[in-house]
C-alpha cells in the first residue's frame, strides 16, 4: 500500500526573519498539491507566527519542540495548545539533538507525542541509534526500545496520527548517510515493532520517515525504497531550489 510521502525540513538554528520569509515566498508558489505530497518547513518557534500568516495552500508549518505540559509554571516553554493556536501543524519530537543536548527522553518523546496528538498537532517522532550501537550490531534493539517507550498509552487510533521518522545519529550532519538497503532495512524492522504493539493496518499505514544527510543526489534512491515514506532533512532543506527539489522528488 503506498502512503502519501512527506518531505519535512528541519531549519534547527538557522536562518534570521528576512530569510525565513524570503524562503516562504519562494517555495509557497511552488510546492505540489497537498493532496499528493504533504511538504512541511519545522521552522525556529521565533518564526513560526510569521510563517504560518503567510503560508500558501500547500505548504505547511512546524515546530522543533514543544513542552509536554498543558501549561504551568514552565519558565520558557511554549504548549502543544500554544502552537495550535498559531496554526502549526507539525511538531518535531524527541530529535537526537534535542536529545543529547536538551535532557530529552524517551519519557518525555512519549509524553510530548501524547499532548501533541490531543490538540491535533501531527508529532514527528524522531528515533536513531549512535555510531557505536550500529557498529556493534544492535540498532533493530535500540530503535524498538525507542518506539516502544514513545508509543506507551497511545491507542492504535492515536499511533496513526504520528509520523515517525528514523534519523540515525552518525548520518545527520555528517554528510554521510545511511544506503537506502539500510535505512529501508531498519525502517521495516520499525513497522513490525509497531505491529507488535498495535495490528497489521497500523504498522502499513503509520508513515516513516528517513533523515540524516538527505541531498538532492541522492533523495530519489531513499524514496525509491519499499518502506521510505519521506524524508526529515536538515541543511538541505535550508535552501529553497533545494527543498523544492526534495518535495518534487517526492512525486516520482
Ligand atoms: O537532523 C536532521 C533532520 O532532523 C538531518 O540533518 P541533515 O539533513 O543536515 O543531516
Amino acid at each position: 500500500m503506498r502512503r502519501k510521502p512527506l518531505i519535512a525540513g528541519n531549519w534547527k538554528m538557522y536562518k534570521t526573519k528576512d530569510d525565513a520569509l524570503a524562503f516562504i515566498y519562494a517555495v509557497n508558489v511552488e510546492v505540489p498539491d497537498k493532496d499528493v505530497v504533504e511538504s512541511v518547513i519545522c521552522a525556529p518557534a521565533i518564526f513560526l507566527k510569521d510563517l504560518v500568516k503567510r503560508e500558501g495552500e500547500n505548504l505547511r508549518i512546524g515546530a522543533q519542540n514543544m513542552h509536554y505540559a498543558e501549561e504551568g509554571a514552565y519558565t520558557g516553554e511554549i504548549s502543544a495548545a500554544m502552537l495550535k493556536s498559531y496554526g502549526v501543524d507539525y511538531v518535531i519530537v524527541g530529535h537526537s539533538e534535542r536529545r543529547a543536548y536538551f535532557n530529552e527522553t524517551d519519557e518525555t518523546v512519549n509524553l510530548k507525542l501524547i499532548s501533541a496528538v490531543n490538540v491535533d498537532i501531527t508529532p514527528i517522532v524522531c528515533v536513531g541509534e549512535s555510531l557505536e550501537i550500529r557498529e556493534a550490531g544492535t540498532t533493530n534493539q535500540v530503535v524498538k526500545k525507542q518506539i516502544e517507550k514513545a508509543y506507551l498509552n497511545v491507542s492504535a487510533q492515536d499511533a496513526l496520527k504520528t509520523v515517525v521518522a528514523y534519523e540515525p545519529i552518525w548520518a545527520i550532519g555528517t554528510g554521510v548517510t545511511a544506503t537506502p538497503e539500510q535505512a529501508n532495512e531498519t525502517i521495516i524492522a520499525i513497522r513490525s515493532v509497531i505491529k507488535k504493539l498495535y495490528n497489521e493496518e497500523v504498522s502499513e499505514q503509520i508513515r516513516i520517515l528517513y533523515g540524516g544527510s538527505v541531498n538532492t543526489k541522492n533523495v530519489d534512491s531513499l524514496l525509491s525504497m519499499s518502506d521510505i515514506d519521506g524524508a526529515l532533512v536538515g541543511g538541505a532543506s535550508l535552501d529553497p531550489n533545494s527543498f523544492l527539489t526534495l518535495v518534487r522528488a517526492a512525486l516520482k
